[in-house]
């Protein structure tokens, strides 16, 4: 049984694959953080910017098995024509504890191109097209090569020196969003300097903050 908080048809706001249409499927719950903002303070990760908690969300619920959430997955993708691979992003939560081979090959059979955001302290199933790996802290990471590095910056015990020798393709550095934390600073001003004394690491902002979509 697979638990998903939300399932929509957006464009990819973070990274080398932003501005790209993408079918996004929040799985629900984190090994990192409960979702409660009682138990922000005192999580594995802290900053979060995601309700992930329940089944609720638009399109969210609970799929028997890979045929019928891919099948979900599949009727929220246009078809407009078949010029663009369809594209999911599997995140949440952490979606590397519910995405697993089935799920992965019932979308190839679809023609879909299969992307997962993770924290990278979990292993992937074999067959992911994309792979991005976003730090916490120093929670171990499980995975250090994949398609992209994604790192929210600042983050006092996650500097980007200690990922720069990474088998990744792509190197970002995301400002924190601070509107969780109920804070302000200039993250975007912080990154942007580190961009540009560092040029392995590229700025991602997320547009789809930026732009007011989901
Ligand atoms: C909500 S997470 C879900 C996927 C996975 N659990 C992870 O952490 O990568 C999706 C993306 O949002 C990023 N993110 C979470 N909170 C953020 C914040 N306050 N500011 C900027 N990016 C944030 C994460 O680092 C990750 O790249
Ligand atoms: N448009 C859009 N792009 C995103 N890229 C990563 C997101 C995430 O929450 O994992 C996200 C999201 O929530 N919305
Ligand atoms: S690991 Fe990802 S989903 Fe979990 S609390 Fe952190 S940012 Fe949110
Ligand atoms: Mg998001």
């Amino acid at each position: 049984m697979y638990h998903v908080k939300e399932a929509f048809y957006t464009l990819q706001g973070e990274g080398a694959q932003a501005g790209r249409a993408s079918v996004f499927c929040r799985f629900s719950g984190c090994n990192l953080w409960s979702g409660r903002e009682a138990d922000r303070a005192t999580a594995k990760c802290t900053f979060c910017d995601t309700d992930f908690i329940g089944t609720n969300g638009l399109n969210g619920g609970k799929f028997a098995d890979a045929n019928a959430l891919a099948e979900h997955i599949v009727s929220l993708w246009p078809e407009i024509n078949n010029k663009a691979t369809p594209y999911v992003v599997f995140t949440g939560g952490e979606p590397l504890l519910q995405l697993d081979e089935a799920l992965i090959e019932a979308l190839h059979s679809h023609r879909f191109e299969v992307a997962v955001e993770t924290n990278g302290t979990l292993a992937p199933p074999a067959g992911i097209d994309w792979l991005c790996v976003s730090p916490k802290g120093n929670n171990p990471l499980a995975v250090t090569q994949g398609d992209e590095l994604k790192l929210v910056f600042p983050q006092t015990d996650a500097p980007p020196e200690q990922f720069s020798g990474f088998s990744f393709t792509h190197f970002y550095l995301q400002p924190m969003d601070l509107a969780p934390l109920n804070k302000t600073a200039s993250t975007v001003a912080q990154a942007t300097a580190y961009c540009m004394a560092n040029p392995q690491w590229r700025l991602s902002l997320q547009i789809h903050k930026l732009a007011g979509f989901d």
